[in-house]
């Protein structure tokens, strides 16, 4: 049970580091929250909620992973090397596929409310 705690303890101190510590996560952070709130005005159904939450939940996971490995590489070495800059593009075309995916619901969601 101990354990049981202590796991939650560490990942709810490395969420709020996240978003309190790391511009871009704070920025996504932000931006999920007025999406909520857009459902909220838009009185989205429980399956539009269901798929917003879950594109909400990608981006904030798929950033929180690309800092870590950000942090990694920059943790290792500081130098300018081809092989940290490929690490680093690749973890962030694995964003940029998320935030389209993201988009792509926002849009399905909010599209037909607008107009
Ligand atoms: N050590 C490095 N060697 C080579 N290129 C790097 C290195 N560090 C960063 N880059 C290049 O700069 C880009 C931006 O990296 P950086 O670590 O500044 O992330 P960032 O865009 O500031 O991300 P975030 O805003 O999420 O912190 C990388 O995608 C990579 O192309």
């Amino acid at each position: 049970m101990n354990w049981f705690k202590g796991r939650f303890k560490y990942a709810f101190q490395g969420l709020f580091y996240a978003f309190t510590c790391d511009r871009s996560i704070r920025l996504q952070g932000i931006f999920g929250l007025i999406v909520i709130l857009c459902g909220i005005l838009f009185h989205c159904s429980l399956n539009e909620w269901m798929m917003l939450i879950f594109a909400i939940g990608l981006v904030w996971f798929s950033e929180i992973i690309n800092s870590c490995i950000e942090r990694c590489v920059d943790y290792i070495s500081l130098e300018h090397t081809e092989q940290a800059k490929h690490i680093k593009d690749m973890a962030a075309g694995a964003v940029f596929i998320i935030s389209m995916l993201a988009a792509c619901i926002g849009l399905y969601v909010f599209l037909p409310k607008l107009f």
